[in-house]
């Protein structure tokens, strides 16, 4: 069977990645696009990379054009999602790559979007225990923000195999500049960018931070609390996020490696790396993998869980095809890859 797909939002970063795996999707078939400030142009000057859509033409991203699909994937800014959501049928898949069903606590909601709530959807991290069954058959999917991706999948064995405590975790994670979207920012003029790395919503204040909370207190009875520190890093693509937290007992190198071997054991995205190898973001660009590492810090006694994405693919659009694939009863792989376009 071959299911129309509509991608609103299709000139974005997002919507891009997504009609580029879409592209190579054996089971699909591309209907409408649509946008907001490019309406009735070409979406080759948007998206030039996307030679096979190259003439088609930005659509409005209303109710009427995105009706009579099998699938819709929403790529528009935060609040956005859920007007046009309500308007669709149930019976239409809808995949939304923004925030606004990934939480399911409204005051955390309201207190790092600053907007009304609008719900929860089943969320769209395969690799979380239970998150495939939730999947399974739904028409709704909320994908997850790409820091919560790579930061969950880091230390999800850690936090839910009780090798460190989980109230004291740490996150530093460097995202490549696509991470922020098209929309132009001062911030991200090329010449501020290059060549320079800096934080941002530092002590608490980034909106991931109850969105990586809220995936590790799914596997664990403890409390969780998280110090999240973002960087802007001058890449187009990519996340490397370095994650620690106290070892409990007497963890060492290898168990938390036999841990992380077991967990990961049949996940098609998610690759521990051998000994002595790190994440690195070169070798993810482009392809729908996640590698990790992990090791004890036994001085600091401290356990370090690396993990690389690339913050389009698997922290969005792959993940998002990713859970489509689940939620449709397709092979999870499939339209997806492991291969990159390094360097
Ligand atoms: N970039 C990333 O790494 C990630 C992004 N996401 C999420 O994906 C979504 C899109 O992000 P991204 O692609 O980066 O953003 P971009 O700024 O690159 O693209 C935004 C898209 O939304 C359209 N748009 C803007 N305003 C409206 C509106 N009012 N109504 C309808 N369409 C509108 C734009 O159309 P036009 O160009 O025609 O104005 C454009 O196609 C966001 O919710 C973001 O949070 C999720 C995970 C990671
Ligand atoms: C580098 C950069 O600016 N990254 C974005 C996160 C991108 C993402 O995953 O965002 P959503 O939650 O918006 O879907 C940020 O920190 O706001």
């Amino acid at each position: 069977m071959t299911y129309k797909v509509a991608v609103a939002g299709c000139t974005g970063y997002a919507g891009g990645e997504l009609l580029r795996i879409l592209l190579q999707h054996p089971e699909v078939e591309i209907g409408v696009l649509t946008g907001n400030s490019s309406v009735g142009e070409r979406l080759g000057d948007h998206q030039p990379h996307l030679a096979p859509l190259a003439d088609r033409i930005v659509a409005p991203t209303t109710a009427e054009e995105l009706a009579g699909h099998d699938v819709v994937f929403l790529a528009l800014p935060h609040g956005t999602s859920a007007a046009i959501a309500e308007q669709l049928g149930d019976d239409v898949l809808i995949v939304d790559a923004g925030a606004d069903f990934r939480l399911n606590d409204a005051a955390a909601w309201e207190q790092f979007y600053g907007s009304p709530y609008a719900g929860t959807w089943p969320y769209g991290l395969p690799e979380l225990p239970g998150a495939r069954d939730a999947l399974e058959g739904s028409k709704r999917i909320a994908v997850p923000g790409c820091y919560p991706t790579a930061s969950t999948l880091a230390l999800l064995p850690a936090v839910a195999g009780g090798l460190v405590d989980p109230t004291q975790i740490s996150i530093v994670a460097a995202s490549g500049t696509s991470g922020a979207g098209k929309a132009a920012k001062p911030h991200l003029i090329g010449s501020e960018v290059m060549g320079s790395m800096s934080p941002y919503g530092v002590g608490g204040g980034h909106r991931h931070t109850p969105e990586i909370t809220q995936n590790l207190l799914s596997v664990t009875e403890s409390e969780v609390s998280v110090s999240f520190t973002p960087l802007l890093a001058p890449m187009p693509r990519g996340i490397l996020a370095t994650c620690s937290a106290p070892i409990v007992g007497d963890v060492s190198t290898a168990i938390a490696r036999a841990t992380y071997e077991a967990f990961y054991a049949d996940e098609p995205f998610v690759d521990l790396l051998p000994e002595g190898s790190w994440p690195q973001t070169a070798a993810v660009v482009g392809s729908n993998r996640a590698t990790v590492q992990v090791v004890a810090d036994l001085a600091a006694r401290r356990l370090i869980a690396i993990s690389a994405i690339d913050n389009l693919t698997k922290g969005t659009a792959g993940g998002a095809v990713q859970s489509m694939n689940i939620a449709l009863g397709l092979d999870e792989s499939t339209g997806l890859s492991t291969t990159g376009v390094a360097p």
